[in-house]
């Protein structure tokens, strides 16, 4: 796959170039794999596999056309990182055309599933139903009822209440301003360890595609008690993992991992989404780790492996379902964001998630159809926004990882790219460069500590 590009984007060009109805993500993301992340090669396989079925011929402008509610796409994106995999800083005359109208990409990534392609053989998806399967098939561990019950029922309701005001994150696709079909917010821990509120405005500013943004809010009381408890199940589970060398091997003695901003995302009814995509490194480094709970409405969260290119031949990805239950935490560990990419697909039907406990003594309990997710990140000290590259636009770079050509964990590589496309009405530079840790002054890394 193309890393310069997040799935959704690929994706999204992949369906301009068919003649058919695009078949379902996951048949185009297999397509995609299929042929290394050749955009054209992608359509034309495509294209030739529904025409060996005599399907029906159509473009992608009479296919939106004829889609039952023309509202503009909303395509689920690469977050922070990815999301962030859409970040980037937005001059004001740009911010001003985000008024005109957006366009809905979602139906792309919900069309009806074509029949089974024989020329795409693929493994069926497998459903992780219990925190062993997890552990087993990902670089993930799942970690039930974490929360005491009834503070995970306060930090919903508060969540819930602030998500009226999140926003929708946009950004330029070609010509398009696209929208993300969640509501999203950023929260920045106090006492954290990065230095100035410059610096936070910078990394906020990158969460929400480089719009600009108050400074970030703090993390509110319930968002701050449950943090403490997910920091301390995550140094659990790291004292009997495997590290890698590239991991952070900060100062801190007695807590190996910390969280320091936290990212909130509320997806409300059935068809609220994120597609595929690898957390963005720019603030974290290589081989984070990041704490995801999951609050409310049970959803599906789905990885999948990018294969690396020398083993395309040899094996192939399988998605893994993984349902997020209330009051769940998923722990992304090192290397998840290196060799998978994860989405919370829309879905048919989800069920009601039923509180507990009622939001104030007394009051009646509600119902719900949102899910709320709290993914809690550490920001690098050796990462921090001042020491991000910026580009010949002018602002800072986006750090990804070369999923396809991974290295022996020692010798993966990453780049800096330009992130202004996303913003500048899709224009960009083309600068690009390879992280350097030594060169560029950053580290500890534990192999750092290793050697010493
Ligand atoms: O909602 C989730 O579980 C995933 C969110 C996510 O991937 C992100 O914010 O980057
Ligand atoms: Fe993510």
């Amino acid at each position: 796959m193309d890393d310069n590009h997040d799935t959704d984007t690929l994706l999204a060009l992949v369906s301009s170039l068919l003649i058919i109805a695009p078949p379902d993500a996951v048949v185009m993301l297999d397509a995609l794999i299929e042929c290394n992340g050749d955009v054209a090669a992608t359509a034309q396989l495509l294209n030739q596999a529904a025409n060996s079925r005599k399907r029906k011929r159509t473009n992608l402008d009479s296919w939106l056309l004829k889609s039952p509610n023309q509202k503009p796409v909303k395509i689920p994106t690469d977050s922070e990182h990815s999301k962030s995999d859409k970040d980037t800083a937005v001059p004001s005359s740009s911010r001003a055309s985000m008024n005109s109208q957006t366009m809905d990409l979602m139906p792309i990534l919900r069309a009806p599933p074509s029949k089974k392609n024989t020329a795409l053989p693929q493994l069926p998806p497998l459903l992780l139903s219990n925190p062993n399967l997890v552990a087993q098939n990902t670089p993930c561990t799942l970690h039930l009822s974490v929360l005491p019950p009834k503070l995970a029922c306060r930090l919903f309701y508060a969540m819930l209440r602030a998500s009226e005001g999140w926003q929708r994150n946009k950004w330029w696709l070609f010509d398009r301003l696209v929208e993300s079909p969640h509501r999203t917010a950023f929260f920045a821990r106090k006492d954290d360890g990065v230095d100035s509120n410059e610096s936070w405005q910078q990394a906020a500013q990158f969460w929400y595609n480089g719009r600009m943004t108050e400074a970030p809010d703090q993390f509110p009381t319930a968002m701050e008690e449950a943090c403490i408890i997910v920091e301390s199940i995550v140094n659990q589970e790291l004292k009997h993992r495997n590290r890698f060398p590239l991991e952070w091997a900060g100062d801190d003695v007695d807590q190996t991992w910390r969280a320091n901003v936290a990212a909130s995302n509320c997806y409300e009814g059935s068809k609220e989404a994120v597609g595929f995509h690898s957390d963005q490194m720019t603030y974290l480094g290589p081989y984070p780790t990041i704490a995801s709970l999951s609050l409310g409405t049970e959803r599906i969260f789905r990885l999948r492996e990018v294969i690396p290119t020398d083993q395309l031949g040899v094996r192939r990805a399988r998605t893994f379902n993984i349902p997020l239950p209330h009051n769940s935490l998923t722990i992304m560990h090192a290397s998840c964001q290196e060799g998978f990419k994860h989405s919370v697909p829309p879905q048919r039907a989800i069920d009601l998630y039923r509180p507990a406990f009622p939001e104030h003594p007394g009051a009646e309990i509600q119902a719900s159809n949102c899910r709320i997710n709290i993914t809690f990140r550490f920001y690098r000290p050796d990462f921090r926004p001042p020491t991000i590259p910026r580009c010949k636009c002018g602002i800072p770079t986006v750090l990804r990882a070369d999923m396809k050509n991974r290295g022996d964990a020692r010798t993966d590589r990453y780049w800096w790219s330009c992130y202004a496309g996303a913003q500048n009405e899709g224009k960009g530079c083309n600068y690009w460069k390879l992280l350097d840790m030594k060169a560029e002054g950053r580290g500890p890394c534990l192999c750092d500590k290793q050697q010493a």
